[in-house]
């Protein structure tokens, strides 16, 4: 009787899920530090499906990283190009895709997810947003002497939008794979898979 590893993946129930998503992807949103790019490259794994984050995805077609992007060219070009990305990445089928936390809020990006993929909002308080965004300078938006005031003044813009996401998951400061499972749960429930649990060790 060995325990569930990493190399027991994907879980029991994945090769449903992503048959019954028929060529969409599962998408994370949500605010700076709840997760999306951490947990979605898990959820990738249990899933049997390609991760893609789409901000490195951005910086790479962009050939500069995310801070140099907003420097040289503006959060507009930034957007202009999240957009254009976000686009391409569900035009290419299945997979689960961590947005950046404003791209959500970009009607037309919506829609395409809504199209395209189904979204997942990780939610999280301002608190435990901070508490993960204190420990990288890497987003542009955050690096004003002010994390906590723009957090929160960020999510009181966007939290009525991440709300409506297709589900809904709370990011708790808890093991990676707790919120992975609860992820995969809710999938599955969403599309009607009654074997998505985790698969019994032995
Ligand atoms: N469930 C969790 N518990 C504790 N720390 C977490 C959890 N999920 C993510 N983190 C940490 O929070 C930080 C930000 O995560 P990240 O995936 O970059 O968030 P996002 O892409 O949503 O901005 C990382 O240091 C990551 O390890
Ligand atoms: O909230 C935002 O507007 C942004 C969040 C960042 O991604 P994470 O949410 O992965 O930190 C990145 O896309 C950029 O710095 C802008
Ligand atoms: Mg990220």
């Amino acid at each position: 009787m060995t325990p569930p590893t990493h190399e027991t993946l994907p879980r029991e129930g994945a090769a449903e899920i992503v048959e019954r998503l028929g060529g969409r992807s599962v998408v994370l949103v949500g605010m700076p530090g709840a997760g999306k790019t951490t947990v979605g490259r898990r959820l990738g794994q249990v899933l049997g499906l390609p991760f893609v984050d789409a901000d490195h995805e951005i910086e790479r077609a962009a050939a500069m990283t995310i801070p140099e992007i907003f420097a040289l060219h503006g959060e507009a070009a930034f957007r202009d190009g999240e957009k254009r990305v976000i686009a391409r990445l569900l035009a290419e089928g299945p997979r689960v895709i961590a947005t950046g936390g404003g791209a959500f809020m970009a009607p037309e990006t919506r829609d395409a997810i809504a199209r395209n993929g189904l979204s997942v909002w990780l939610k999280a308080e301002v608190e435990t947003l901070l508490s993960r965004v204190k420990r990288r300078s890497n987003r542009p938006l955050l690096a004003n002497g002010d994390p906590e005031g723009t957090l929160r003044a960020l999510l009181a813009v966007r939290e009525p939008v991440f709300a409506q996401a297709d589900i809904t998951v709370r990011s708790l400061d808890i093991p990676h794979d707790v919120v992975v499972n609860a992820i995969v749960d809710a999938v599955g429930a969403r599309l009607g898979v009654d074997a998505a649990r985790p698969a019994a060790a032995g």
